[in-house]
């Protein structure tokens, strides 16, 4: 280090402990007014009831006490947002107190004498007189300046305009417990030195933030603000689920006044990867948007009455499945399905509907129908057919409330009802008791008193065996909307559009599945969507952003499907068409590629710089695809994938061998990861004997440091110091290249593939120099 380079240090160093001193004041400060807010927190609760005046005498009365009441807890609800948002503040202060910032810009601007100096950090911070700042916001107009450009001439945008000027200093620091560890002067892109620090720590369970070392392609997918989707094609581990992490942080910070975390939603690959992503928003000190996998969207609307496959169901059936006629007519069911065309054959079906074709279901009771299908058939198509679907449905719905209710009293003079108050219980006749005293319906006459119990017993019986078919109307559940999907497939199709050549067997199939109330995942976005049509459901008004990760996952029917889900949200659709495994598996269409989002503003990036993976494995995976080559590794060394031939009686030595070492070496995430689901539990139970291993299954909710078993598609989008492929001989059809791609894309530090079979066949593209072959290992 240089004299002037040590003297920059120390007075860097003199301003940070000037800046945690001030940290440290605004920390007490806050510290005592969160006591106090937290007091009148607790004292509301206390004397919640004491402070308002309950007074149910008079119609006037209870709309004050009602109005009374709202007052108190609106009070509540703002004492308790300000102590969480305090508390919020504590913590982000906390962290600033650790490390106050990351980079620093000096930036003269056009037509000043003065050079500003701009520290960067993930929260703003104010000098004592809240007069200058002392640390940006990462976010703030500024900071963007420090992603884009070096040294040189750069420019910014703001509300008010363009602001141009030279930028004179670009520093990074890396800070720990407020003393500089790393201090770099850094040109065009943000230095290397930090990412190769970043980068070569070991993968954790939990994903960082990025923002210190934001490179200037993801800052323009974070920054985005004017198009309507933004559409990244990313290679994998090019840092896809961090931009769109950071976007979030970006988004609640530019419309912090209008736009909350809860108007935000992302849809995940797997309920594992939505613990995985977790705290990277607290760290930037923002709260977590709603995260959800699109299947438990889809099941939410699907309810329980069916058996409905999950898209890791229909994998395990594609992978696993001996390719026959039947897999073959199913492969071009999912294909069709997927797509576009298939809409619009659901659109003009629907629009029949209009004329004929619906069919409801019997409304029974006790056996006896009460309202026959035929009835509510008849009713509904004798309705106005101007009036829409979903309108006159909302008709037929009043319209049995209105019958059921005639029903009931019909139904209190039957033998049945009599039956049934034998059997109630002394609770139930006290309660009968007491509700006829407050109606005052006894009189001095006791005979007529009986009576009246008679009655009110008998209304209570027959009102409790109907409540189920209330709230059955209330939701619809008269149509019979499997009975109307099955018609899709049913009648002969003469619809415009293109069918596969296989329609009539895809129908068989898909019939038969039906009839016995399975719904397969590619039949799951489509009966979703013609329940839509029909019911007429509310579109989500209160998203105003949707982020789709793993976008190549989805099909562009469902896509088009979400479209009319939220058509008031800005979309950020984020993916790798090589990582593209459910389409792979059948080549159906996918968003991502056989999707023109037409007449909307859309933006769309390619990155193609990876940051993952040492240079080696990037080297290695990129060559399994058929285009790999546009795939840019990041700088950093490691040692080359190795492939391990053995025999399968050898395989669980040879694996749990490694383990050891790799855990030796210190790292601390190691994956096996597993073609199948079927695979991993065979895996798991002969590795469990051996070493400390943990199962990985679709409905695992968390992963600690450690060693797991993991089917291939479960470890989407997730990573891992090390990686071994626990028989890459099992990849051998060409529509597995993309799964094979994507499982050892995941591994940061070392990739290890055991091959039982010799090579697999999708290797023949990759050159022998980028990896190491360990020895052929026989069986004594
Ligand atoms: N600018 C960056 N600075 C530091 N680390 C980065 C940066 N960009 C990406 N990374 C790191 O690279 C790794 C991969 O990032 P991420 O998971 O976001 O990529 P992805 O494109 O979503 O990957 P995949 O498609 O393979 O799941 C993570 O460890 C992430 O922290």
């Amino acid at each position: 280090m240089s004299d002037l380079q040590r003297f920059d240090w120390q007075m860097e160093q003199e301003r940070i402990d000037l800046v945690v001193s001030e940290i440290k004041k605004k920390e007490n400060k806050l510290q005592k007014n969160t006591g106090t807010v937290s007091s009148d927190v607790i004292q509301l609760r206390k004397t919640f009831w004491q402070d308002v005046t309950v007074n149910l005498d008079e119609p006037d009365d209870i709309i004050e006490t009602a109005a009374g009441i709202k007052q108190q807890a609106e009070l509540l609800l703002e004492r308790e947002q300000t102590y969480g948002q305090m508390n919020r503040q504590l913590k982000t202060l906390t962290r600033l107190k650790y490390s106050p910032y990351f980079g620093r810009i000096d930036f003269l601007e056009k037509g000043e004498k003065a050079t500003d100096k701009v520290y960067l950090g993930i929260a703003s911070l104010m000098d004592e007189k809240d007069e200058n700042f002392l640390i940006y916001d990462w976010r703030a107009p500024i900071s963007s300046l420090y992603y884009d450009f070096s040294t040189g001439p750069a420019h910014y945008q703001t509300l008010d305009g363009n602001i141009e000027g030279d930028m004179k200093l670009k520093r990074q620091f890396i800070i720990k417990e407020a003393e500089i560890k790393g201090m770099f002067d850094t040109g065009v892109t943000i230095g290397d030195e930090m990412l190769q620090e970043v980068l070569g720590n070991n993968a954790s369970t939990q994903m960082k933030s990025i923002v210190a070392t934001i490179q200037r392609e993801q800052n323009q997918i974070i920054r985005n603000e004017i198009s309507k989707y933004v559409v990244v094609q990313g290679a994998a581990g090019s840092g896809k689920t961090s931009a769109a992490l950071q976007r979030v942080a970006y988004l609640l910070y530019r419309y912090r006044n209008t736009m909350k975390s809860e108007n935000i939603m992302l849809f995940s690959p797997n309920p594992l990867f939505n613990s995985y992503v977790a705290t990277v928003l607290p760290e930037l000190g923002e709260e977590n948007m709603q995260q959800a996998t699109f299947m438990e969207y889809l099941n939410k609307r699907l309810g329980d009455e069916f058996d409905v496959e999950d898209s890791f169901d229909q994998l395990e059936f594609l992978l696993k499945g001996k390719e026959d006629e039947d897999y073959k007519i199913r492969v071009g069911g999912i294909r069709f399905k997927a797509s576009l065309d298939f809409k619009h054959l659901i659109d003009q079906f629907f629009k029949k509907l209009s004329e004929r074709g619906l069919v409801f279901k019997d409304i029974v009771f006790r056996g006896e129908i009460l309202i026959s299908k035929e009835t509510i058939h008849d009713y509904f198509y004798q309705l106005d057919s101007s009036f829409s679907i979903p309108n006159r449905i909302e008709l037929v719905k009043e319209w049995l409330l209105r019958e059921l209710k005639k029903l009931v009293r019909r139904e209190l003079s039957k033998n049945w009802v009599e039956e049934e108050i034998q059997f109630l219980e002394k609770e139930d006749y006290l309660e009968a008791y007491k509700q006829l005293q407050q109606k005052n319906r006894f009189t001095e006459n006791t005979f007529d008193d009986f009576e009246q119990e008679q009655k009110f017993l008998k209304e209570m019986v027959v009102k409790e065996k109907f409540k189920s078919l209330f709230a059955k109307v209330k939701k619809l559940k008269f149509i019979d909307l499997l009975g109307i999907y099955r018609k899709l497939f049913g009648e002969k199709v003469n619809q415009t559009g293109e069918f596969p050549s296989n329609w009539s067997q895809i129908c068989l199939q898909t019939t038969e599945r039906l009839n016995r109330s399975v719904i397969a995942y590619e039949d799951a976005t489509p009966y979703v969507y013609l329940q839509e049509l029909i019911e007429g459901r509310k579109s989500n008004t209160a998203i105003r952003h949707i982020f789709i990760d793993e976008a190549q996952d989805y099909s562009p029917f469902q896509f088009a499907f979400i479209q009319r889900l939220f058509p008031y949200s800005k979309m950020t659709l984020l993916g790798d068409f090589n990582q593209a495994i459910f389409s792979g598996a059948t080549g159906s269409p996918t968003v991502l590629k056989d999707f023109e989002i037409k007449g909307e503003e859309s933006a769309t990036y390619v990155l193609s710089k990876t940051y993952r993976s040492t240079k080696e494995i990037v080297e290695f995976t990129s060559s399994l695809l058929i285009d790999g080559n546009k795939i840019e590794p990041f700088n950093r060394s490691g040692a080359k994938p190795t492939i391990i031939k053995t025999e399968p009686a050898l395989l669980i030595d040879l694996i749990s061998n490694k383990i050891k070492k790799l855990l030796q070496k210190g790292y601390r995430t190691i994956a096996v990861i597993c073609k199948t689901a079927e695979e991993s539990k065979t895996a798991y139970a002969a590795l469990k004997n051996v070493i400390s291993v943990h199962l990985i299954e679709k409905g695992t909710l968390f992963y600690e440091r450690g060693v797991h078993v993991i089917p291939s598609y479960l470890a989407k989008g997730i990573e891992f110091d090390a990686v071994i492929l626990y028989d890459s001989s099992f990849y051998k059809r060409e529509t597995e290249r993309k799964l094979f791609y994507t499982v050892c894309t995941r591994a940061m530090h070392e990739l290890h593939l055991y091959t039982t079979e010799g090579l697999s066949p999708l290797m023949k593209t990759v050159s022998n120099d980028t990896y190491l072959l360990e020895g052929q290992i026989r069986a004594n």
